[in-house]
């Protein structure tokens, strides 16, 4: 088919810069608009982004001339966003009312009602809400939404979970990288040496998020999963990958072994298997005593896989665990492109 055109917003962030990186090749998009802060405005890419990733700017990117973040600059049929939250509040909408098809990381719609908080491990047919956005706002467009990135491993842990023993209760505590906060980011005074047991927001999204994306899609409407999170998340001097110590509460009390089965087998349905971002495998387990790590495990599938490691049975809770996600891969650019592959295998592009 040929190649379908994409605009980048927020492009010379943490976030813009991997989804520059990872549709480069992209056999179904092509990039044709990066957007950036007026700061950045008339300069080429190479110029006014601070290249922070370890493979090369691609040579496309290099030379395209950056163009401000308003509704007119933008024209294609799918426009992925790494805009800061407060800026994605307006123009999102305005967006998919002229009939692109957003898809965010911006926290800034994650909760509507009828937007899409979309993993397609989880909640596939949550995707069918756009249907709704376009009866209910007239718009020929749509946005869907990623999860904070804290959310996203855990929750595709916890709906492997759900399947078989059902999830009452989860205690989350997290050990996030730097990179989620952004370049520049976390003063180097202020992260070396130390943990920041504090990160402004995020133990809201990450104790709600994943209700809504384990919720069951009843009559145009999500019922919220009636599981209860307790959250507790720290900053920490990693580059890229947010851990989550991870204790559950199930319906029914598995063993560390068949809770091990169970996760190693989740699988995905052959058409979502396919899309060329999905993970594979969807969950990997480590077994070691001292797996997973940020550093050797974070690229496991292409950095899109979820990794798992030290289940055990709990003293207070069913199990525990620990969880790994790359925050910048699985938890923003790649889930964003990952849910649009979603979009047009489903035909849902205007
Ligand atoms: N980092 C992560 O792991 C995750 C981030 N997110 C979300 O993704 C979004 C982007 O995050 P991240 O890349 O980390 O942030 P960065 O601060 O690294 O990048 C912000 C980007 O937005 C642009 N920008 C800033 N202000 C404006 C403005 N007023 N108008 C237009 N563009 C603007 C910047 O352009 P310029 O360079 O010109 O200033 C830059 O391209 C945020 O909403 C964040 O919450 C979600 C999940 C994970
Ligand atoms: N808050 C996350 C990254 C992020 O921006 O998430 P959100 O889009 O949910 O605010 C972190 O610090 O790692």
């Amino acid at each position: 088919m040929e190649p379908i055109p994409v605009a980048i917003l927020g492009a010379t962030g943490a976030v813009g810069q991997r989804f520059v990186q990872l549709l480069d090749h992209h056999p179904w998009f092509k990039v044709t608009t990066l957007c950036a802060s007026d700061r950045s405005v008339g300069k080429t890419y190479v110029e006014g982004c601070r290249w922070l990733l370890d493979s090369p700017m691609p040579e496309w990117a290099r030379d395209m001339i950056l163009q401000p973040t308003v509704l007119e600059a933008v024209n294609e049929p799918i426009v992925f966003s790494a805009l800061p939250a407060e800026v994605a509040q307006d123009l999102e909408p305005a967006l998919a009312e002229k009939g692109c098809v957003v898809c965010s990381n911006a926290s800034a719609h994650r909760m509507d009602e009828d937007i899409p908080l979309l993993l397609p491990e989880v909640n596939a047919e949550h995707v069918e809400l756009i249907h709704q956005q376009r009866q209910r706002r007239g718009w020929r467009g749509a946005i869907v939404t990623n999860p904070n990135c804290t959310s996203t491993g855990m929750t595709i842990v916890l709906k492997a979970l759900d399947q078989v023993f059902g999830v009452k209760r989860a205690i989350a505590v997290s050990l996030q990288a730097l990179s989620g906060a952004g370049y520049p980011g976390v003063a180097s005074l202020d992260i070396v040496d130390n943990v920041i047991p504090f990160i402004r927001g995020e133990e809201e999204k990450v104790s709600l998020e994943p209700r809504k994306m384990l919720g069951t899609l009843k009559n145009g409407h999500i019922e919220y999963h009636p599981l209860t999170i307790s959250a507790q998340t720290n900053r920490v001097a990693v580059l890229d990958g947010h851990m989550v110590c991870l204790n559950v509460e199930c319906e029914t009390r598995p063993s560390p072994e068949e809770a091990i089965q169970v996760l190693e087998a989740f699988a995905l349905p052959d058409w979502l298997a396919n899309l060329p971002s999905s993970p594979r495998p969807p969950i990997m387990v480590r077994r070691e005593n001292d797996r997973p790590q940020p550093r050797l495990d974070r690229m496991i599938g292409r950095g899109m896989s979820t990794i798992v490691g030290r289940v055990r049975a709990d003293e207070v809770l069913d199990l525990k665990m620990v969880v790994l996600s790359h925050n910048t891969i699985r938890g923003a650019a790649g889930a964003s492109i990952y849910n649009a592959e979603l979009i047009v295998q489903k035909g849902l592009l205007p």
